[in-house]
């Protein structure tokens, strides 16, 4: 579904490559966890997969393209078949809910009628039925997030490619957030997320793809995040609010009494040969929640940290914003891969 063939990234200008002989595949249903320290290149991958970029040598092939012969003009109805959400959201500030998950499907010419359809039933899969006629302003962090999964997901994408999903928001937010992809991933579309967010990668135990200095230095079946020491951000901070240092307590633990059932000796970060690839495994335990406390039954908590809100002016065009790009909307036109 996604493969990376000795893939090697040179930015212009920078003496040393972002990616460096870069090897794995990923099959259809994987959930997989794209970690490393800042910097190690995970994003230059989403970033290949996405054909925001090519390589510098080797092949990336995504749904069986080799992404280098996929001309420009064809790479927005390339992207149908992949959706992707970002650390900051990307809505359009001045749409409602429903319009933009509406809006992936306008793009691509789909009927009115289609369009009632579809974009209910896309909120309802992220739990925000009833809230389509709000702005994004008038949401939380979470819930723009869940816009942004909607969004994704409306076109029913074989592949989710998600770029620090969770880093903007609160440690409860995010345990839901990753609940919702897990299930999603459970439906069978393909998810690759790039994250810093160790306790989950530790609890969920999915597939890792550790990169380290461009390099890739681990693939493992069921991994955890590896070495935490350059993530300081990890620690609660009391000004975030009871709630949410509760909720990321509580991952902690769980991924401790994991660690002690399983008794397994914590794998080296090393070199490491690819395993093989992983089939789809709908069973696949979904992330326990941490019964993180509702934020309305502690009243001491502090409020979420502000979600970054649109700044852009309201009659900022879509090109401005990069979304329609970036979703492969641009304009009509035929479908090139294979859709569900
Ligand atoms: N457009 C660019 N031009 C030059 N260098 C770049 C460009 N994009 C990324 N890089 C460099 O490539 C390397 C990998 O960057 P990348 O954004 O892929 O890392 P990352 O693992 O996603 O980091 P982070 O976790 O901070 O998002 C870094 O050294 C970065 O400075």
């Amino acid at each position: 579904m996604i493969r990376f063939e000795n893939v090697t990234k040179r930015y212009r200008g920078t003496s040393k490559p972002a990616l460096n002989g870069v090897d794995f595949e990923v099959q259809r249903g994987e959930f997989v966890f794209l970690v490393g320290a800042s910097g190690s290149g995970k994003s230059s991958c989403l970033r290949l997969i996405l054909r925001e970029d090519i390589p510098s040598q080797g092949r990336v092939v995504v749904l069986g393209r080799d992404l280098r012969r996929v001309a420009s003009r064809k790479v927005p109805y390339f992207r149908r078949n992949i959706g992707s959400v970002f650390q900051d959201f990307r809505l359009l500030p001045t749409k409602t809910v429903f319009q933009n998950v509406a809006f992936s499907l306008q793009v691509i010419g789909s009927s009115r009628g289609f369009i009632h359809q579809a974009v209910p039933e896309a909120l309802a899969l992220v739990g925000l039925a009833g809230k389509e006629k709000r702005l994004p302003h008038e949401l939380s962090g979470g819930e723009q997030q869940r816009v942004a999964i909607a969004r994704a997901l409306v076109n029913r994408p074989q592949v989710l490619l998600a770029d620090e999903p969770t880093g903007n928001l609160d440690p409860a937010t995010s345990v839901d957030i990753m609940q919702l992809l897990a299930r999603i991933n459970a439906s069978g579309t393909t998810v690759l997320m790039a994250t810093h967010e160790a306790a989950f990668v530790d609890q969920m135990q999915r597939r890792v793809i550790e990169l380290r200095g461009g390099e890739m230095v681990r693939d493992e079946r069921h991994g955890g995040y590896g070495d935490t020491s350059s993530i300081p951000r990890l620690q609660p901070q009391q000004e975030r609010g009871a709630a949410a240092v509760a909720a990321l307590t509580e991952v902690i633990e769980l991924q401790k009494e994991i660690a002690a059932d399983s008794q397994a000796p914590v794998p080296p970060v090393a070199a490491q040969p690819a395993v093989a690839p992983q089939p789809a495994a709908p069973d696949a335990a979904p992330v326990t929640p941490p019964q993180a406390p509702a934020p309305q039954a502690a009243p001491t908590a502090a409020p979420a940290p502000a979600a970054p809100r649109p700044t852009e002016a309201d009659d900022l065009s879509l090109d401005a914003l990069g979304v329609a790009d970036r979703l492969g909307l641009e304009g009509p036109g035929e479908e090139v891969g294979p859709t569900r």
